[in-house]
């Protein structure tokens, strides 16, 4: 017996998207003041001005959200999830704030009953957020791994993550051993990479609390199954890069930690690099790995302003990341937002187009994961979506009904939207949040 062919459904509204790269393609944005995208199977398979689209589908039903923009789903390539209960701890450095916010509450995951609580409430505000696919740090504790991996298995979340392991300087509890993180990490790599929307990322949590003989068993993960991703921490805090300076006395650089594992290379996204040197910035743009910029933990944590010019000119791939909780919430826009502001502030720093923000927030990060049916709106990709419609009254709906262009609305959204202007979120057509 053949499946019945599933029904397309045309989807009517403002939408945008960068299918190309605004740093290095001036018309990179695709503006459709009034668009079709026609979705069958969760799939894309034609995008234009409506009346084009319905021209050549005059009998597919039409979803009408006309009234606000529609987006391609946002992409957070640095979020941790045993972190969401611990937003907020503002006013410390880097390792203090580890030590007295972030590091007692994920001892918290051993029990498992909470770690899935936490699962819950993460999930929840990604997808509130209208985050659509996120490269997760994840927890320290297996259990709490196959939480998460259920979790996004039942939301139908994109989701990049893995068991975060260390064996130095945190805490006894969030401690393991190379043998227990290569075990571990395996039967994690066989259970939940490449199931459904899921897949995997090996995770040391930074060479300050990783010795040779870990970051060597994460090198075995990423040999024995290629495919996987990696993630960690680079360069954020100028006591953290002391620190590991001293720890390994034979590394060139931070970078070079990592590097001699064999860990760096096209499927390596390295978080923070507020502060790198310019040899680590040629070796990640060798290796086309990526940095995750996460511009509000950067403030909050006070580690610095991102170098994104020296990241460009050297030719390192840059995405987004909310870096919660070091990270003030969920949101890709404020995150934008606060990119914007940095760059604006900081000498030599890169003007920001909402073009340059959208492409940040959405296309870099599948390009980043490699992702490539993720991202843009472009045909053959999977309907990974966001509609901000902001409520009546509010200013964002003032601005959205009196935009000049779509291009002014977008800049508007990234200006004061938040997760309350998130109506509906679809992820491979279907829909995760709203009706
Ligand atoms: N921002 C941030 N940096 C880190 N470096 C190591 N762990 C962390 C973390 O949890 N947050
Ligand atoms: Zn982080």
């Amino acid at each position: 017996m053949t499946s019945p062919i599933p029904i397309p459904t045309l989807y009517r509204a403002t939408y945008l998207h960068t299918p190309r790269n605004p740093f290095t393609h001036p018309d990179a944005l695709d503006a459709q003041p009034d668009g079709g995208l026609l979705v069958q199977d969760g799939v894309i398979r034609a995008a234009g001005p409506f009346a084009d689209i319905r021209a050549a589908h005059p009998d597919a039903p039409i979803t009408d959200l006309r009234g606000g923009l529609l987006l391609p789903g946002f992409i957070d390539t640095h979020v941790h999830y045993p972190q969401v209960r611990v937003i907020g701890g503002l006013g410390l450095p880097l390792l203090d704030w580890l030590d007295q916010c972030a590091l007692p509450e994920e001892a918290r995951m051993a029990d498992l009953a909470y770690a899935r609580g936490v699962a819950r409430d993460f999930i929840g505000g990604l997808i509130g957020a209208g985050t659509t696919t996120a490269l997760v740090f994840g927890s320290h504790f297996a259990g709490a791994m196959d939480a998460f991996f259920e979790e996004a298995t039942r939301t139908g979340l994109r989701a990049v993550t893995g068991l975060v392991v260390s064996d130095r300087l945190l805490r006894d509890e969030l401690h393991t051993t190379p043998q227990r993180a290569y075990d571990e990490g395996r039967a994690l790599i066989e259970r939940w990479h490449g199931a459904g929307r899921t897949l995997y990322a090996v995770t040391p949590r930074f060479s300050l609390s990783a010795s040779e003989g870990i970051l060597d068993a994460c090198a075995a993960l990423m040999r024995d199954f290629p495919g996987v991703r990696f993630t960690s921490h680079v360069n954020e805090n100028t006591r953290e890069i002391q620190t590991v300076r001293d720890l390994f006395p034979g590394a060139r650089d931070y970078l070079d930690t990592y590097e001699r594992a064999g860990l760096i290379g096209r499927h390596s996204v390295l978080a923070h690099n507020v502060h790198p040197t310019d040899r680590e910035l040629s070796v990640m743009a060798a290796h086309r790995c990526t940095a995750a910029h996460c511009p509000c933990s950067n403030s909050a944590l006070g580690s610095g302003f991102f170098p994104l010019r020296r990241h460009l000119d050297a030719g390192v791939h840059v995405s987004l990341g909310s870096d919660v909780g070091g990270g003030t919430g969920f949101s890709l826009l404020k995150e934008g937002l606060q990119a914007h502001f940095m760059q604006n502030l900081m000498p030599g720093g890169v003007p920001l187009s909402p073009a340059h923000l959208l492409y940040l927030a959405t296309l870099a990060g599948a390009e980043a994961l490699d992702l490539p049916h993720t991202g843009s709106f472009e045909p053959g990709r999977a309907f990974d979506a966001v509609h901000l419609n902001p409520a009546p009254g509010t200013p964002l709906d003032a601005v959205f009904r009196h935009a000049a262009s779509p291009e002014r609305a977008l800049a508007a959204a990234f200006a004061t939207g938040t997760p309350a202007d998130v109506a509906r979120v679809w992820i491979g057509g279907d829909t995760v949040l709203g009706d």
